[in-house]
């Protein structure tokens, strides 16, 4: 899909950074980002507490200036051309104020009255974020996912393209969290495109598009979640089960054909096995018989741990085991961090 002006993509930054002055002299909030949010879809924004997401999404609004670097929306430079894109973009950054004693419906016209949106629209956005059975309640008597998704609806007021949502599933439960996917998964499958930031992988990857990864205020991973996940499965591990008696001789054979091998409760879990096949083979040749063999599927969480575990309090800790980095990572390491989340983009 392609927009007047804007090429393919709805955000763009080049070498955006910015510092914040502290009692310990400058620390960096986003140092040099180079982010690349296609037209269309989920968008999972992703990096540790402290990664630089929030201090993006605020200079992509006009609420924080840049030190350095660029940012576009759908092609137009911002903060300077906000005002000719703006209509086209609705965020949550904060938790909006409503009224307590109002309900849904009376916030939200007053809200449109207040930022030029149709009035009629207001049932339509009740809907599209489920309220509308509990539109004439008071606002105060809500859950906090109710909340949550009636800021929602009132960022679809001007049915704008692009959304911006900074954490929103913070503070929920799982149902409310659910929701709030189900909400933004229901608006990018309209054509539109939401950017959603989190720290927390589960919740974005069921629903993301494509995700950029950042760490310490840098890219280090950007794609579409199956090539990401297909790359950190490229040195793919197999859970196996042998006979008890077996498992000594299973983990020495496999050892010594160069694998990595680990003891998982009855199981052995091989690192690095190019092919479920090959493992099979080498057990069987010396006679050790394989009950069960699963190959291991890397998801975003691993991906994730394995490119930020520096940053983590504790260091490496994942599922598996499997991406293990060390040292300082910063620059995009992963193989799919170069891969273009647009075709024809660079
Ligand atoms: N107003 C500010 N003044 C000083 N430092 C700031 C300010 N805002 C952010 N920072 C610092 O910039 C860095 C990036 O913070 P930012 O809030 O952008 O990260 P984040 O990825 O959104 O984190 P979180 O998930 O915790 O919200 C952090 O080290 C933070 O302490």
């Amino acid at each position: 899909m392609s927009v007047p002006g804007g090429g393919d993509l709805a955000i763009e930054t080049r070498g955006l950074r910015k510092t914040y002055r502290s009692a310990r002299g400058r620390s960096v909030g986003v140092e040099g980002l180079d982010l690349q949010v296609p037209v269309g879809g989920v968008h999972g924004f992703l990096g540790p507490n402290g990664s630089g997401k929030t201090t993006t999404i605020r200079m992509l609004l006009g609420l924080v200036r840049p030190d350095r670097g660029t940012a576009t929306i759908f092609g137009h430079e911002v903060p300077r051309r906000l005002p000719e894109v703006v209509g086209r973009v609705g965020a949550i950054v904060e938790s909006p104020k409503f009224f307590p004693a109002f309900s849904a419906r009376r916030n939200l016209r007053l809200l449109a009255d207040a930022i030029g949106a149709p009035t009629g629209r207001v049932d339509a956005v009740i809907d599209e974020v489920g309220l509308t059975g509990r539109s004439k309640d008071r606002y105060k008597g809500y859950s906090l996912g109710m909340k949550q998704r009636l800021a929602i609806a009132a960022t679809l007021l001007k049915d704008p393209d692009l959304l911006i949502f900074d954490e929103p599933t913070n503070g929920l439960d799982p149902a409310g969290i659910r929701e709030i996917r189900q909400t933004m998964r229901g608006l990018a499958d309209q054509g539109k495109t939401v950017l959603v930031s989190s720290h927390i992988l589960a919740e974005v990857e069921q629903i993301a598009d494509t995700v950029s990864i950042v760490a310490r205020g840098r890219l280090v991973a950007a794609g579409r979640v199956a090539d990401l996940v297909g790359a950190g499965s490229a040195a793919r591990s197999v859970r196996l089960r042998v006979a008890a008696p077996d498992l000594t001789i299973a983990t020495s054979v496999l050892e010594t054909g160069g694998l990595l091998v680990r003891r998982e409760h009855d199981a052995l879990v091989v690192d690095g096995a190019a092919d479920a096949a090959q493992v099979n083979r080498a057990l069987g040749e010396r006679g050790v018989w394989v009950h069960e063999l699963t190959p291991l599927q890397a998801d975003l969480e691993s991906v994730f741990l394995g490119l930020t575990a520096h940053e983590t309090p504790g260091g490496h800790t994942h599922k598996g085991g499997r991406t293990k980095r060390g040292g300082p990572p910063p620059e995009p390491a992963h193989a799919a961090a170069q891969a273009p989340i647009s075709e024809g983009e660079a």
